[in-house]
Formats: C-alpha cells, structure tokens, sequence
C-alpha cells in the first residue's frame, strides 16, 4: 500500500543505488502489514524517500567511488625496495647491464625521486597535529580555545604585548595573509595563556616572543578570546579614514622598519622605496597599516606608517632649510628665463623666433611649501581615446627642445606641440593657429587670472603663454601632445584633467655632459646671440640647477630619463612613450573621480 502523503523522489534526485532500491521496495511490501507504529514507519518512509536523502545518498556514493579510484601507491618503502634489489643485484656484478643498473639506480637524483614518493605515498606532507593535552577539553571554562599551528618558513604574522588590566599577554596584532591570519583562529584582544604548555600568565612579552621563536614544528596556544567589550572598544579605534581597503598607493617616501623606533614591531614592519606602489589590506589601527607590495608574492602584509601617522612626523621633521621651504631655492628658478618657441613643429624650416620671457608661475608656486605628501591613492590607466600628454622638464639647455623636435619629426601626425597664445597682433603672413593663437590682452589677461594658462609672460609689452585648454585640444583630437614646461606648472598640470605624463630629462655626470656636447656641437640656446657651445661653468650650472630641481619637484617625476647620449635618450624616451599607449600606468585616483 503507498501512502500518498510520502514525496515522491524526483527523477533527478532519485537514486538508482541496488540497496537503497531494495530497501524500499520492502517497505512498500511491508505497507499496511506493519504492526509498530504508524507514525513511526510513515516518518522513515518520508525520509528515506525525500529527494534530500536521495542527494545525500548519491554523493555519499560519489565520494566513495572517487575514494576507491584513488591510485594507491604500490609500495610505501620503495627505497627499501631498491636498496635490496642493488644488494641483489651485486651476484649478478659480472653483467655489465646489471652494473649499469645498479649505477643508474643508487645515483642521487634516482635516490631523491625514491625519496620524495615514499614521503608521497606516507602521506608525510600533511602537517601531523600532535593530540591535544590530557583533559584540555575539562580545563577551564568553555570560552578557553587551543589553537595549533603548523610552524613553516614563514613568521606566525601576529603580534603580542602586554596588557596591564588583564595582566597578561595578549594578541596585540594579526597580519593579513599570515600564517594567524589564514587559520581564522587568533583575533586581536585574545589573552595568551599557554604557549605550547607553558604557563605564560604574567609573564614578560619577551619570554613569549623567545618561546615562540625557539619553537618547532607546530605552536600550541591556549587563548582566552577577547570579550564583545574588549572587540567593539578596537572596533570603535578603527580608523576613521574613508579610503576603502584593498586600495593601491603610490609612496612618496622611502621607509625601513629597522630605522624606526615607534614601530610596534620591526619584524612586521614592510619596507618601501619612494615610489613603490602598494596594496593597502587593512586600515584598522589608525596608526599602522597593513599593506603587501603591489605585484609581490607571498601572502603576509606588513605594518607601514598610516598616512596620519607619517604626515605627523614630516610635518614635524619639517623645517625652513627643507628644499620645500628653501626661499633661496625657489628664487633662483625664478631668475631663470623660459623661453617660448614660436613654432609648434619647429622642423618645417622657417627662421625659429624665440622670445625671452621671465617665468611667472601663479598659484602653483604654494604647493612647494605648503603640500605634504605620503601615500597617493592610484589605480591602473591606459588612455585609450585621448593620449595622455608628455611633459618633458629639465635644467635649461639639458636637450627638451631638441627631445621634443625629433619625437614630433618621427610622426608628425600623432605627436604634437602645445601651440602657444599671444597678446601680439597678428602680422599680415601669420595664421592663427598655426604659430600662435591670437588673442587680445584683456583676455588673456582675465584667463590668467582664471588659472587656465600654465605658464605665461611678458616680451616688449606683448602676453605669451601656453594654456591648458591648448593640450586639451591636441589630445582630444587624438594626437600626444609633447610639452616642454617650467616645473612650477607642474602641480597646476596635474590639478587639471590631462592626466599629464611628467618625465624629468636629467643632465648626466659632468664628464658625459662634457664629452655627448662636445661629440654634438651642442649650442647654447637657439637665438642667435647665443650661438656658442657650451661653457664648462654653464655645464656645472645645469647639473646644479637640475639637482635642486630634482629635490623640489620629483614627487612629480612619472619617469626619469638621463640626457646622455641623443639617440639613446631619443629611443628611450619613444619606448616610455609607446608604452603609455598600451599598457596600464599607475595614475592617482582623483583623476578619474
Ligand atoms: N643628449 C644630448 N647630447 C648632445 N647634445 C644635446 C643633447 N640634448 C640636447 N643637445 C643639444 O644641446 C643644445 C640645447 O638643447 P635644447 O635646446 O634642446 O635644450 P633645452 O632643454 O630645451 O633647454 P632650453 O629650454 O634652454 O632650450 C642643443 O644644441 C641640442 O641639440
């Protein structure tokens, strides 16, 4: 007799397992004749018929016939093995192929490969976990956890200290990615009792950090976890910044954790080059980050300074002889003359006009000594649609012009000058747009008063200057714009949305610099009361002026590129510029927010 109530498998689920089917069909017989109770027999038909058992069922039997599959290995001491075959095999020595294979069979790799299945096969790479201590499981009350943890190559990614109200030591720090980390069982706040059975209540830090140190094999902790109070106080501390985690910096600082006493712990503590990009994977402690460096393997962060922690210390390391704040410094860029070439190709042969301006920077002059920078927030770029200007800056006379000249004279059609504005009345042959846009005073006066001019002057009475919105319009129309601009626009480059490309074009050592000029016939400047080569003081000058250039401004340096040999700069500089194109570059976040 069926009982309709009972669900009926469907065909999907149903298992077609002899035994199961056996047992069934029995008790569908069995039916009405059942003399026990009725609820009881229509509850084991309900369930051994339910689809979920079915299911169960089948994979049970999945499980097992994958076990069955498993190839076992044929012995689990094949050293042994060959060990008594070579000894065999010594009877037989006057037969050279028994030779060889005796000779064959003991050399050492042979024996690693014997070695390493045996070990295989005894299943010797699973970590053996030693049986917990007698009565652990009595001892205590119930919230005390034994913690085992396999001890490898790697720190255990925790650190400790001491807690006066607890009076013991507890879990001060867990690393992300290490080896406390992955086992989900440690948590910041959990008090240390036991460290492989020893009793470490009330004891110094110190001895714990030795006894963890000077233990093998797997580490036993037995740890009271941090109360709900104890979690939220260290939830409540977290850091209130809103940079998410998982997020990408660019460093603008260099740091060793040996170098630096505040540290919680040297041995935590990751170590970075200025530059370096890295993967910020927890912000809790306000103080210290966590991070990995971006593109490096292995799983365990490291403690860095947090961006408030390290803002702290520059602002207080900083003092008015620092280059940011160096008066003279900036004083002496300033004397230096920008000079404006009025041809946007400049190797179309008409006769070069060079005007000699004196270099007004507007509201970019604050950032040198006001702006603190430490961690920048960058995600990949690749510019598809509107290529990302190149800004070329260096010492005057370190060879931008002549850079900028050759790129452009490769492909005219996709690389482009930045065409400059004047306040000029245009002459009857010129073209506007074509050497100059033209513009009349009062505005271009009041779009210098609205920061969109990166860089302008004044020659006889007459504004020069190029504008932003000038870049623009060549990367908009597809093309890279190569600009060659006096650092102090670069800050107003980088506030503004061309996502500019800035590369510092260095003078080499005094030697070089010497030899590739003399090599070149290199003349200073290009107007025509300059046209002379360049003098040895004029040559210790541009390695001065770039060096204090380089300590004002390398923040901003997306690429450095050394004024060396021409045709060897000249292929760099194409390299870096070809990449850009393709392939992703770090750039700050802000941009496309
Ligand atoms: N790597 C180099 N090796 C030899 N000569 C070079 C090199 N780079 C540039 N020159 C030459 O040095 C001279 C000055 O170069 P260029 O005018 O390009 O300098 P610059 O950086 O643009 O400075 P400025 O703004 O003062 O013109 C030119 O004659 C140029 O051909």
């Amino acid at each position: 007799m069926r009982n309709d109530n009972m669900p009926v498998p469907t065909d999907n689920m149903n298992s077609n397992d002899p035994a199961l089917l056996r047992l069934l069909g029995s008790l569908t017989e069995l039916g009405g004749g059942f003399c026990g109770r009725q609820d009881d027999f229509m509850f084991l038909q309900n369930v051994l018929a339910s689809p979920e058992f079915h299911a169960l069922f089948n994979a049970h039997n999945a499980v097992k016939e994958y076990g069955e599959n498993q190839c076992n290995p044929v012995s689990l001491d094949s050293t042994g093995v060959m060990t008594d075959l070579c000894n065999d095999m010594l009877n037989f020595a006057m037969i050279p192929e028994v030779r060889e294979l005796c000779f064959l069979l003991t050399r050492p790799h042979m024996r690693a490969l014997f070695d390493s299945h045996d070990q295989l096969a005894n299943g010797e790479y699973i970590p053996q976990l030693p049986d917990l201590p007698l009565g652990a499981e009595e001892q205590e009350d119930s919230s005390v956890k034994i913690v085992r943890l396999v001890k490898g190559n790697e720190p255990l990614g925790a650190t400790i200290k001491w807690d006066d109200v607890l009076n013991s030591v507890v879990i001060a720090r867990v690393m992300h990615g290490g080896a406390a980390d992955r086992s989900g069982l440690i948590h910041v706040g959990d008090v240390v009792h036991e460290v492989n059975g020893v009793d470490v209540r009330g004891r110094d830090p110190d001895e714990v950090v030795s006894l963890l140190t000077s233990s093998d094999g797997t580490i036993t902790f037995k740890l009271v976890p941090a109360d709900v109070e104890t979690r939220n106080a260290m939830e409540s501390q977290k850091s209130c910044e809103i940079i998410p985690t998982q997020v990408r910096v660019k460093t603008y600082f260099e740091y060793n954790p040996y170098n630096d006493n505040a540290i919680p712990c040297p041995e935590a503590g990751l170590s970075f080059k200025k530059g370096d990009v890295l993967h910020i994977v927890n912000q809790d402690d306000p103080m210290w980050w966590q991070a990995r460096r971006e593109g490096e393997k292995g799983p365990r962060a490291g403690l860095i300074p947090s961006r408030l922690l390290q803002e702290r210390r520059q602002a207080l390391n900083k003092c008015p002889t620092t280059p940011f704040g160096n008066r003279s410094t900036e004083l002496a860029y300033q004397r230096s003359s920008l000079r404006i070439s009025t041809r946007s190709g400049g190797l179309r042969g008409s006769k070069r006009k060079i005007k000699k301006i004196m270099y007004q920077a507007r509201k970019s002059d604050e950032f040198s000594h006001h702006e603190i920078m430490t961690y920048e927030e960058v995600i990949p770029y690749v510019a598809t649609e509107h290529p990302r200007p190149i800004v070329l800056v260096g010492p005057p006379g370190v060879g931008r012009n002549e850079l900028k000249r050759r790129i452009i004279a490769t492909n005219p059609d996709h690389y482009q000058a930045a065409i400059p504005h004047t306040s000029r009345p245009k002459k009857w042959a010129e073209e506007d747009g074509k050497e100059y846009y033209y513009i009349d005073r009062s505005t271009m006066e009041e779009a210098i008063r609205g920061n969109r001019f990166l860089e302008y002057g004044e020659y006889k009475g007459n504004l020069y200057g190029t504008s932003i919105e000038t870049i623009k319009r060549v990367s908009k129309a597809g093309k890279v714009c190569i600009v060659n601009v006096h650092p102090q626009a670069l800050k107003m480059l980088r506030d503004s949305d061309l996502k500019p490309y800035i590369i510092y074009v260095k003078p080499p050592p005094l030697d070089v610099l010497r030899e590739t000029r003399q090599v070149h016939k290199s003349k200073v400047g290009q107007d025509k009361n300059a046209n002379r080569l360049f003098s040895e003081e004029e040559m210790v000058d541009m390695i001065q002026v770039g060096m204090r250039m380089e300590a004002l401004y390398k923040n901003y340096f997306d690429a450095v590129i050394v004024s060396d040999e021409l045709t060897r700069t000249y292929n760099e500089l194409m390299g870096i510029t070809r990449k850009l194109e393709v392939e992703p570059q770090w750039i700050p976040s802000a941009w496309l927010r």
